[in-house]
């Protein structure tokens, strides 16, 4: 995939390598990173306004707040943007780590945009599909520090997001649930997905997850290991930032080059199947049958509010 980004051509397949390793270095101003609105993305117009992304040049830290209205859900904007930010900090030589968050207080993420999946072109499901792809291999394929600040519910790809982090925290309100849902859907999660669930939980679990669409209570959720800690609500950016100090502590290159064994193979998995992954996507998210439960889910939703 090819971003231009501040005029440079930047060929992504996901990041950790033996090789990019980063070198430590420190300023003491704090910017906030916001790309121009000149930058393109495949020709495509391109804002950056679903999410803010600040960087503390002391600490080398970034807070990727998603504010996308109003549930942060990953359309094919947010997700092209949150790619390119991404490629931006990783190529920041001062940026080691990243805590993702989400301005909505109740809702990290709802995950995918239904909206991108029902009554599509195949064309636009192909480019929604490698864009969902190249967020995942951002994040999970990522040489910095990333930590999920989990301070809402989280189904679906708003979990896959938080299962590709390094470290998950999630607020303690038994409100806040997380999950892959996507069989209560009536759709699949792909493999990936479940590699990413099976990393973190392990595979009974996992088939245990995704065959009932489970969605997890945050204190369920931290019983079967899908996140690491449940803090307050108002705690919960001050203790990530916290853990992330702990995680900088351990040397860039040896962390990066253990993250790097430990997540290759996964990697290569989607890497190596990437355009068979689409072509899948498009297939199915096409049959009359999908469409239905997709049309029928979106009603549902609507109807819940009323
Ligand atoms: C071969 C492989 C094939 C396929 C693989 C596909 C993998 C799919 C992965 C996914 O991520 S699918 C998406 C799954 N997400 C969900 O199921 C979440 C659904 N949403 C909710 O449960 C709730 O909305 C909530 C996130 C818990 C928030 O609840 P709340 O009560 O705060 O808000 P409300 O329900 O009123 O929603 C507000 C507004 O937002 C719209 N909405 C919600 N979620 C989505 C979504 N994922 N995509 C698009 N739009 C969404 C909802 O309809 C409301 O819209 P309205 O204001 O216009 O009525």
């Amino acid at each position: 995939m090819a971003v231009l980004l501040n005029g440079l051509r930047l060929v992504s397949s996901g990041n950790l390598s033996l090789h990019g390793i980063k070198s430590l270095q420190y300023k003491s101003t704090r910017i906030l990173c916001q790309l121009p609105c000149k930058s393109s993305y495949q020709g495509r117009p391109f804002s950056n306004k679903n999410m803010t992304v600040e960087l503390d040049n002391n600490t080398g830290v970034a807070v990727i707040q998603m504010k996308k209205p109003p549930v942060n859900s990953l359309s094919l904007e947010f997700l092209t943007e949150f790619a390119i930010n991404m490629e931006k900090l990783e190529m920041d030589r001062e940026c080691r780590g990243v805590v993702l968050t989400s301005s909505n207080p109740k809702i990290f993420s709802a995950g995918l945009d239904i909206n991108e999946m029902y009554g599509k072109t195949p064309e636009h499901s192909g480019e929604f599909w490698r864009a969902v792809q190249e967020m995942w291999l951002k994040l999970y394929g990522s040489n910095m520090v990333t930590i999920a600040a989990i301070n809402g519910s989280s189904p679906a790809g708003g979990c896959l997001m938080a299962l590709a982090c390094d470290y998950r925290i999630m607020a303690d309100n038994p409100k806040y649930a997380i999950g892959l849902n996507e069989t209560k859907l009536g759709i699949v999660a792909p493999f990936w997905f479940k590699d990413s669930m099976i990393n973190v939980i392990g595979r009974r679990a996992t088939e245990h997850s995704l065959q009932l669409g489970l969605m997890y209570s945050a204190s369920n959720a931290l019983k079967i290991g899908l996140v690491d800690q449940l803090v307050a609500q108002d705690k919960i950016m001050t203790h990530a930032l916290s853990v992330m100090s702990e995680w900088l502590a351990i040397p860039d290159h040896a962390r990066q080059i253990t993250k790097s064994m430990m997540r290759k193979p996964t990697l290569d998995r989607l890497l190596t199947n990437r355009e068979s992954d689409i072509q899948n996507f498009v297939n199915f998210i096409s049959k009359d049958s999908i469409q239905k439960s997709l049309q029928l889910y979106l009603e549902m939703l609507k109807q819940r509010k009323s």
